[in-house]
């Protein structure tokens, strides 16, 4: 998989740049398209923003090799990251490598130990049923706004440890989409550009005040659970090993915006690009169905069942797989550095992306078909483990994952047990990359029962 080149050099320019923009326009106008296409021109491609060299790894060995061994020349930071922490400010994901990222990091870690986040299991399960119960049968559905309230009332159920209060998880909701919508492009456009103000920029702006007074109401008003403590709960009682100081108040504010964002984005884009295919595809519904039935027989799904449901789980697998989420993560040369024996100069921007590296057709054989048996315990054997990096790697993989894999097996499974979802063949969902790829729309209808 490690691409090498013979002598240092320069990484090749990407074609289709344009004099003043660089290659802004393809980058805005079919991201995706122009991603991919990066793989033909090598390992390590240079791109324009504007008149700002950005390097693209393409190469899977060469990412994991940035992510690890590499990862002192590499420190997070970038334009994502800048435009990120324009809401979440210091939280976990956009703090600046070093020790403040890696005490928090310590702090943070158990809240998302499988073990922790077995134990919230049968909280999760119960909420997720609950909302997907609430649904009419036989009528149309946009299912974003459903899939965000999915992800975000289990997301809340975990932190606080019992079912969330309905008005807090309105009102966080309400202000999501307009938190993340402008931040790809603060990412892409030039700074002068950029900077422009914008009755959209304006309106971000409030949005990023509503959503931390949220936040602080919901802390504010958190009270220790009688059955089953929280994150939250072990986010309060957190010490720092060498002071015993406990968190910050802001620290403790950004640290939940940002699994609130983290979690509503990617978690909400994989469950979706899921359902759409199962939607496409009856067998795999199918499957999924009498895996339930099997491993559940006669009774509703509990905490502990998760763990057996290996099919349900592969589907997630390949959707995460196809759909990347994440087509755009950015890292910056901390002091001058190679890659594949290319010169990366101090200062600049290095983006990698698990959308380009999922899609290799080395790897993965007609990498558009979704074909979720790629994970079968026998076929997945022969995928080099650097070849799906949906969660990153190194100190900054996502702390997140145990949680990401149990809630989004667990809104599929309480999903296509409950519902036969019927796509509508009108809408035919196309992939829109933000901070993670959403389908633009996606219109089911819930009829009669996943039986
Ligand atoms: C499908 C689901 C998810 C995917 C694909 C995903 C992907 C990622 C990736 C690629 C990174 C590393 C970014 C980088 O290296 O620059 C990351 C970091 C992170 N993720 Fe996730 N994530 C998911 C779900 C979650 C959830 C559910 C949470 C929390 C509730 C979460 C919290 C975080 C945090 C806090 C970080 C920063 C970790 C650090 O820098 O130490 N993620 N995620």
């Amino acid at each position: 998989m490690k691409a090498t080149a013979t002598s240092t050099s320069a990484p090749p320019l990407a074609p289709g740049g344009a004099p003043l923009l660089g290659h802004v326009v393809p980058l805005l106008r079919h991201p995706l398209a122009f991603m991919d296409s990066l793989r033909r021109h090598g390992p390590v491609v240079r791109i324009m923003l504007g008149r700002i060299p950005v390097f693209v790894v393409t190469d899977a060995g060469l990412t994991h090799e940035m992510l690890t061994a590499r990862a002192a020349s590499f420190g997070k930071g970038g334009r994502l990251i800048e435009a990120l922490s324009r809401f979440a400010g210091n939280g976990l994901a956009t703090l600046a490598d070093g020790d403040l990222h890696r005490t928090q990091r310590r702090l943070v870690q158990p809240m998302f130990s499988r073990a922790f986040i077995a134990g919230r299991g049968d909280t999760m399960i119960e909420v997720a049923r609950s909302v997907v119960d609430g649904w009419a049968a036989d009528e149309p559905r946009e299912l974003h706004d459903d899939m965000q309230e999915l992800t975000l009332s289990v997301f809340l159920a975990a932190l606080l440890g019992t079912e969330p209060p309905e008005a807090t998880r309105r009102r966080i909701q309400r202000v999501l989409p307009d938190v993340m919508a402008g931040t790809i492009r603060a990412t892409i456009l030039p700074p002068w550009l950029g900077s422009v103000p914008t009755p959209a920029q304006r309106r971000q702006r409030t949005s990023f005040t509503e959503l931390r007074d949220a936040i602080r109401d919901l802390i504010d008003e958190h009270r220790r659970p009688a059955r089953d403590t929280g994150l939250l709960d072990l986010l309060l009682d957190a010490r720092d090993p060498d002071t015993g100081q406990p968190m910050s108040r802001r620290q403790l504010e950004d640290e939940v915006i940002t699994f609130v964002t983290t979690n509503g984005q990617a978690s909400t884009a994989t469950v979706l690009w899921a359902l759409h295919e199962i939607g496409r595809d009856p067998a795999v519904r199918d499957r999924i169905v009498a895996e339930l039935d099997q491993v559940a027989p006669g009774r509703p799904l509990v905490g502990s069942d998760l763990g057996s449901l290996t099919y349900t789980r592969q589907v997630v697998h390949e959707a995460m797989r196809l759909y990347g989420p994440a087509w755009l993560l950015t890292r910056t040369v901390t002091a001058p550095a190679q890659l594949g024996g290319f010169d990366l100069p101090r200062g600049a921007t290095v983006v990698f992306s698990p959308y380009i590296l999922h899609r290799d057709p080395v790897v993965y054989p007609a990498p558009a078909t979704f074909d979720p048996d790629r994970w079968s315990p026998e076929r997945a054997r022969s995928i080099p483990r650097t070849a799906f990096q949906p969660f990153g790697g190194g100190a900054r993989q996502c702390v997140g994952e145990p949680f990401a894999w149990s809630e989004m097996v667990i809104i599929l499974a309480e999903t296509t047990r409950r519902w036969r979802m019927v796509p509508d063949p009108a809408v035919i969902p196309r992939p829109v990359p933000r901070v993670t790829i959403h389908p633009d729309r996606l219109v089911m209808t819930p009829s009669g029962t996943g039986r």
